[in-house]
């Protein structure tokens, strides 16, 4: 993958995790990679992440990249593809990460001419840990998936699903790291209202989330009869779980993903 050239439109903090993930991983040199934004504050921070090339100019990144990832706010793309309509080649394949925008708009957008990949990544990439889905658009091939599957693996997990599924990713995955800070923020609160020191507490919070999460995926147990082996009858951690139902952490937190699930679908609707 020595010659890969990856693009970015937008350099802000999904585009820089990813790149620096992939440089990270090795998949990619700095010099392989540009990216255009028009804010200098994010072209000063995508570059001192990951040592790329940054640019004002959209154009510039199709006329160096053969993979450019589509990575602004799903509204401002419509602003940020009209201009390079007529600058996409078949040589071109984009991976849009943006939330809720369907390949089938994109095409529209881009005279139905480079090929199409649509996925939802998560900021975790950053430290290789993220869990991301994709699917193919139109005129993707095996080899597209292939390499955009080996991309998204060396930063994480990596799931190929159905286009229509991946709203739900992005109410789960592409939105649940936020969903998992507030609970890690809240646990280690629990901790200090209890007379921990706050870096103590965040520190057993955050390493409790990650050692449960392991077990999940290194067991393959389901989640119940793993917390049914911490709570002993009469125990400490029964009265917790009685708490976390009174407050309906469950059903809070499957509203979580559908609110954020029904939200991407509504901003691939407005646009
Ligand atoms: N932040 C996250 O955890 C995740 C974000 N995403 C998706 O990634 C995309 C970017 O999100 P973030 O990185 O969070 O937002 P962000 O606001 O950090 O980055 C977007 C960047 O696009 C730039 N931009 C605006 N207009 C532009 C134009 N005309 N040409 C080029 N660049 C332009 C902005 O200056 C900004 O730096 C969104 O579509 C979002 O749905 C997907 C998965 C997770
Ligand atoms: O909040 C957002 O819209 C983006 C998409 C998934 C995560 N962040």
């Amino acid at each position: 993958m020595a010659e890969l050239k990856l693009g970015f439109l937008g350099a802000g903090q999904m585009a820089t995790a990813l790149a620096e993930g992939f440089v990270a991983a090795k998949l990619v040199p700095s010099k392989g990679i540009i990216a255009a934004d028009p804010s200098p504050e994010a072209r000063a921070n995508f570059a001192a992440a990951c040592g790329a090339r940054v640019v004002e100019d959209n154009a510039e990144v199709l006329e160096n990249a053969s993979v450019v990832f589509l990575a602004v706010k799903p509204q401002h793309a419509p602003a940020v593809l009209a201009p390079l309509k007529s600058a996409w080649s078949e040589d071109h394949l984009i991976v849009s990460i943006a939330a809720g925008l369907t390949t089938a708009s994109i095409a529209k957008q881009t005279a139905d001419t480079p090929r199409l990949i649509r996925v939802m990544p998560n900021t975790p990439c950053l430290v290789g840990y993220s869990a991301s889905a994709f699917s193919l658009g139109p005129r993707a091939t095996t080899a597209d998936a292939e390499l955009v599957e080996r991309l998204l693996a060396a930063v994480g997990q990596a799931h190929q699903l159905d286009e229509s599924l991946l709203d739900a990713v992005t109410g789960l995955s592409g939105s649940g790291p936020a969903f998992v800070y507030q609970i890690i923020e809240a646990l280690s609160d629990g901790g200090v209202r209890m007379g921990l020191p706050r870096a103590v507490a965040t520190a057993l919070a955050a390493q409790t989330v990650r050692g449960a999460a392991e077990m999940v995926l290194v067991t393959g147990e389901h989640p119940a009869t793993l917390k049914d082996r911490v709570a002993s009858p009469g125990g400490t951690t029964i009265a917790g779980l009685q708490a976390l139902e009174q407050g309906g952490l469950r059903a809070t937190l499957m509203s979580a993903v559908e609110a954020a699930t029904r939200r991407s679908t509504e901003l691939g609707q407005s646009t």
